[in-house]
């Protein structure tokens, strides 16, 4: 695959992209966190070249969203689904989705849509799904206590690669790897010549260590383990709190969890716990053996009144001997007792059972008060006992290892298929909570029968439903507040959702498939001449685009004078009526700009039904091919119709002209 023509791939995002074990399924199935993993790749970006590929795949190089507020209402439609997923990684992969004019994409779109809605967003999944977060890949593991060796380079480099958590040393002969294993618990050969030698210590000749990552390096796949234990278990949960078919034995994968300790060690063996224990109380155990030995003596030396013969005491005050000799005469037997206790106490303290006849050796049979032990003896106990301590966490990693090595990969799945339940799960909320319904394509323009919009500032209880539809061109009057911003953002939202596949918030709703969406939102004041001159310009540029548009547009007349406007928004009119286009322009000046029109151009309002304690009631739906009358009028109308006033019949005439 290609990863260049990813729109916005480059070449260093692609050799980034290479990195990973499976770029394609990871851009193929919008998988956001796979694509994170890519050195250097942050999830902001991967979401983008997860989208980039979704395109590429649909040939969809066109853009929807022809203006800020289009954007905008993309944003809202991303925030009301990101808000209901719980994860991170959901909340990037959402933003996958995205408004396209490509059949192919919104059919694959609706397609997860019919799956998602069916879940049930149950509070026990949504709690679970809290724990789960991408699996990660432990940095900076070392394991010092085993090393590679080899005399050849190729191997040797190749070795590195491999395991760059382990020494690979270069060694020549078999002394070389002699040398290794006094410094290592375990020296792994890679050559095959080195088969068959009997060197001391633990040398195993492995000439396919690569194959058998898991058997030599058992720690890396532990470390994976520990390191994403709670996501596992998280994940775990998950599937069953949804009833989901899971790629791995549940229990298993808890019991070999369970097996792990937070640093990757293996967790719970009596054996390795006491092993452990005696490397570290060497010194204590030996030192006190030293005293219990002494203590012996000195009681035994205190309470004996040693006779010698004057012609024995002067033999050896002759040979220079010291007063051990008297007592190796004299306490022969005590001596050996004081020993021996030495002795006992080590191996009891140490609880050893193989390494016994070391520990007796730690204690000299020459007889010296005070009993000393013997450094060299100790050190070797000691470098024994860490070395059998080594041994064994290393066979039992490597069995733990082998009972895990099986749920490696199906785990990748298990939490993949959590996060996606996720995704889901935060289209199937926001449906449900705003009532969706998937809308259909076909025909001209739009067609929505009972829409409310999310985006209101009232709670969506009280939002009340709209029926609005425009087949070409169209004027959108009202009374002030009564609503007409308003409904063209559901207009566009709706459309923004339906195009990135999606329910819309709506009882029913038939759209044309769009090829692009402009949405001019009001401008805050009169504009100057030179903003005013660039924003004829966009509109220049708008009626000479191609392709079935939906131009949404919301009180243009703010841009100039009053009557300026009208004759510049018919023109506009005009032109995209000549193409066929939908639009909606929303105007307070809409019987104005029909004036000036040179069609007969549909003007719908927004009608106010009468005053309520001076607060106009409005009926929200705007009725076709009615102009609204404006608050002004329905005030001076109320003001004529309850006072006898011939002032306000005037004005109220006026209305009339
Ligand atoms: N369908 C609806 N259901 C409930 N409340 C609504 C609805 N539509 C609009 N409103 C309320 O009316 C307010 C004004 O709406 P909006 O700004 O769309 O009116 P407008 O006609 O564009 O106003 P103006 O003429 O001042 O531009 C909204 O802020 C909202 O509180």
């Amino acid at each position: 695959m290609d990863l260049e023509a990813i729109p916005g791939v480059g070449a260093k995002t692609a050799e980034r992209l290479a990195h990973l074990d499976d770029a394609e399924r990871a851009l193929r199935e919008g998988d956001v966190a796979a694509l994170a993993r890519a050195p250097g790749v942050t999830e902001g970006q991967a979401a983008r070249i997860a989208r980039g590929a979704i395109r590429e795949r649909h040939g969809d190089g066109s853009r929807f969203l022809r203006t800020d507020r289009a954007r905008e209402l993309y944003d809202d439609a991303l925030s009301l689904l990101r808000e209901r997923a719980v994860t991170d990684y959901a909340k990037r992969r959402l933003e996958t989705f995205y408004p396209s004019a490509s059949r192919s994409r919104i059919e694959e779109v609706r397609a997860f849509v019919a799956r998602a809605t069916e879940r049930d967003p149950d509070p026990a999944v949504l709690d679970a799904l809290a724990g789960v977060a991408p699996l990660t890949d432990p940095a900076g593991l070392r394991v010092r206590e085993r090393c590679l060796a080899t005399g050849d380079a190729e191997a040797y480099a190749r070795a590195e690669r491999q395991f760059p958590e382990l020494s690979v040393e270069l060694v020549e002969d078999a002394a070389d790897l002699a040398e290794l294993a006094r410094g290592y618990s375990t020296v792994i050969a890679l050559d095959e010549g080195f088969a068959g030698l009997d060197l001391p210590g633990d040398v195993r000749v492995l000439p396919d260590a690569g194959e058998r990552i898991d058997e030599v390096l058992p720690e890396r796949l532990l470390a994976f383990f520990a390191e994403n234990r709670e996501r596992l278990l998280a994940a775990a949960d998950v599937h069953e709190a949804a009833g989901l078919d899971s790629p791995c034995g549940l229990d298993a994968l808890r019991d070999g969890l369970s097996r792990i300790e937070a640093d990757g060690t293996v967790r719970g063996d009596e054996e390795l716990g006491r092993l452990q224990d005696a490397v570290s109380d060497v010194d204590a155990a030996v030192s006190t053996g030293e005293s219990v030995a002494n203590d012996r003596l000195r009681e035994a030396i205190q309470t004996r009144d040693v006779t010698i013969e004057g012609a024995d005491l002067l033999s050896l005050v002759e040979q220079g001997a010291r007063v051990d000799a008297l007592l190796d005469r004299e306490l022969a037997d005590e001596f050996d007792e004081a020993v021996a206790a030495a002795r006992e106490h080590v191996v009891d303290a140490l609880r050893l059972r193989d390494h016994a006849d070391l520990a007796e050796r730690a204690f000299p049979d020459d007889p010296t008060f005070p009993v000393r032990s013997d450094d060299e003896a100790v050190a070797r106990l000691r470098t024994d006992l860490a070395a059998a301590r080594d041994r064994r966490a290393a066979a039992l990693k490597a069995d733990l290892a082998a009972d895990l090595a099986a749920l490696r990969a199906p785990v990748e799945d298990l939490v993949r298929d959590a996060l996606e339940l996720d995704v889901e799960l935060a289209v199937a909320r926001f449906a449900r909570d705003f009532d969706c319904t998937l809308p259909a394509f076909g025909g001209r323009g739009f067609e929505i029968e009972g829409g409310r919009s999310p985006l209101l500032d009232v709670p969506f209880e009280d939002v009340e439903a709209i029926d609005y539809g425009v087949d070409g061109v169209a004027l959108l009057s009202g009374v002030n507040s009564g609503g007409k911003t308003s409904t063209i953002d559901l207009v566009g939202l709706t459309v923004v959702l339906a195009q990135m596949g999606l329910p819309v918030p709506a009882e029913r709703v038939r759209l044309e498939r769009f090829d692009a969406l402009h949405y001019q939102a009001k401008s805050q004041g009169t504009l100057d001449a030179g903003a005013f001159e660039s924003t004829l310009r966009e509109f220049g540029g708008l009626v000479t685009d191609e392709g079935n548009r939906l131009v949404l547009v919301d009180e243009l007349e703010s841009i100039t004078e009053p009557g300026a406007s009208a004759k510049i928004i018919a023109g506009i009119l005009e032109s995209l009526d000549e193409q066929g286009a939908t639009a909606v322009f929303v105007s307070h000046l809409a019987g104005e700009i029909r004036e000036a029109t040179g069609f007969d151009v549909q003007v719908d309002g927004i009608e106010a039904v009468g005053l309520v304690d001076g607060e106009l009631e409005v009926n929200r739906s705007p009725v076709k091919g009615r102009l609204a009358r404006s608050t002004p009028e329905l005030i001076v109308e109320k003001l004529a119709t309850a006072e006898e006033d011939a002032f306000y019949d005037r004005l109220l005439g006026k209305f009339a002209e």
